[in-house]
């Protein structure tokens, strides 16, 4: 089953499909058809944001949240299609794309619900008869781009922010996953967003991504993706002094102590590690265990690892769906191969039918290690023992990202400890470090992230408004 996809600039759907891509469960399945854009399409979607900025952010919010309020319910109607379209897009089963999906729908609810809430302060002014007040103001037109392996949960958890609070947006998705960011914007469109306030560009990232980029009326981008494209958007941004909002990549630690119990730790560490085919920012890769819980909890993660039963996400019993893509498997493969070739052992998994890569466990792994080190981004997972809590907790750290770390212990003096010496922007204590609720705020330090403003929660508005202040006095 094929989807078609277009452009969506100035509320037309455009551009014709010319470039495939394949359900990467089923190679000979053509499962979108989407237009490759350039930096013209960027231009007139660019322009068509700019036409419309000025009337959106005149809209009450209300109006606008109410906007996202009933995008929310239509996509709710369209619940399984959105879903199903995902696997084949993406890949991953579908149990976690109707999670994936629900969330999309919750994140609009959420926000949508903003529209309604209280902004800006009200200060007392040291000069008599006068009032002091902030308002939050829309910066204009922003950017957004996206990564395949959310493609429709990310999207959302940064467009119903944007528009919420009064931008218009320019959204550019991943090429591989295409259709889930147009199931959301066809929800939102048909709900009755003004034509401009979002225009998508399909293509490459490292031209239509570039041209968002580079250009001077987009005032702000967020992006999800690789450490290497975040850093160099943050250089084109900052020049010019527009906002940037980075989410980067991960090398996520789990620590399990000798009073943990093996079973439930490895439970737990194959949920982050294995789930969503290991393609998470957040998923677990690296696993230090103490001397009295190693043997009991390798044997548990590896009985884990071998229930994740690789197949097509739609088939019924699929647990672990397929890499993304041959580019990625290529990368999860050699960096197995690089791992043996350091000294560690596939205590289970290691082989790819197709893109199906069974979950992978590898033992005498040393800190030090390539596979210790680098992301991979898929269902790879490396045990390294060290001696205590203290030694555990310092190559945690010793990481150049941040993103989530977690530690298995029944030890509330040590969990407490592990949340505030975690150099991460999320820490789980006895849950995995995948997952996340939508009304909190989330993101990372180090190379994980921009260090600035947050994503979702109360405080995801921040990083699309500046605050005025304004004083009143009253005795004209
Ligand atoms: N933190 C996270 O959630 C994610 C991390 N990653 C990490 O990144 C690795 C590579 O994955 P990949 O998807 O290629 O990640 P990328 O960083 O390449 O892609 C993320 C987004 O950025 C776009 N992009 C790519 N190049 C540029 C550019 N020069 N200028 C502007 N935008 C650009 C991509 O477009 P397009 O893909 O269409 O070319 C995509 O929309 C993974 O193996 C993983 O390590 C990947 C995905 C998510
Ligand atoms: O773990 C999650 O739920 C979110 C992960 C994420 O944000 C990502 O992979 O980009």
């Amino acid at each position: 089953m094929t989807t078609t996809v277009q452009h969506l600039i100035g509320g037309e759907w455009t551009g014709d499909p010319v470039r495939d891509r394949h359900n990467p469960a089923r190679p000979g399945e053509v499962a979108v058809r989407a237009p490759a854009g350039d930096e013209s399409t960027v231009d007139a979607a660019i322009s068509a944001a700019e036409d419309a900025r000025r009337a959106w952010a005149a809209t009450p919010a209300p109006a606008r949240g109410a906007i996202l309020l009933d995008a929310a319910e239509l996509l709710r109607s369209r619940h399984e299609t959105v879903a199903a379209d995902l696997v084949r897009e993406e890949g991953k089963t579908l149990a976690e794309a109707r999670g994936e999906v629900r969330r999309a729908i919750d994140v609009l609810r959420y926000f949508g619900a903003h529209g309604w809430q209280r902004t800006g302060d009200v200060f007392p002014s040291s000069t008599p008869d006068t009032s002091v007040f902030t308002r939050p103001e829309p910066l204009g037109v922003v950017g957004l781009i996206t990564p395949w392996n959310f493609p429709i949960a990310i999207p959302a958890w940064k467009l119903a922010p944007a528009l919420v609070s009064g931008n218009s947006v320019v959204l550019k998705p991943a090429e591989l996953t295409p259709v889930s960011a147009t199931h959301l914007a066809a929800a939102l469109v048909e709900s009755g967003l003004p034509a401009g306030v979002l225009n998508i560009v399909h293509g490459k990232g490292s031209v239509v991504g570039a041209a968002l980029a580079a250009d001077q009326r987009v005032r702000a981008l967020s992006f999800t993706g690789s450490t290497e494209v975040g850093l160099r958007l943050h250089q084109t941004l900052s020049a010019r002094r527009a906002r940037v909002q980075l989410e980067m990549g991960g090398k996520n630690a789990y620590l399990v102590l000798d009073d943990a119990d093996p079973a439930v730790a490895a439970r737990t560490v194959a949920a982050g590690a294995f789930g969503l085919t290991g393609q998470a920012c957040t998923a677990t890769s690296r696993v230090y265990c103490t001397p009295g819980v190693r043997a009991a909890f390798t044997e548990a993660l590896v009985k884990e690892a071998e229930r994740f039963s690789p197949g097509d996400g739609l088939a019924e019993g699929t647990t672990i769906g397929p890499v993304v893509s041959a580019a990625q498997l290529d990368t999860d493969l050699s960096a197995i191969e690089r791992a043996c070739e350091q000294g560690a052992s596939v205590a289970t998994g290691g082989k790819a039918d197709g893109l199906f890569l069974s979950a992978t466990v590898l033992t005498d792994v040393a800190h030090d290690h390539d596979v210790a080190r680098n992301e991979v981004f898929g269902p790879v997972v490396a045990v390294i023992q060290v001696d205590d809590y203290d030694e555990g907790l310092a190559l945690v750290n010793d990481s150049p990202y941040g993103l989530t770390a977690g530690l298995c212990t029944r030890d509330l003096t040590l969990a407490h400890h592990f949340a505030a010496h975690a150099e991460a922007g999320v820490v789980k204590i006895n849950r995995p470090t995948t997952g996340l609720d939508l009304n909190v705020p989330f993101g990372g330090v180090k190379c994980s992230s921009s260090n600035t403003f947050r994503e979702q929660g109360p405080t995801a508005t921040d990083f699309y408004t500046w605050s005025k202040t304004i004083y009143v006095g009253h005795d004209q």
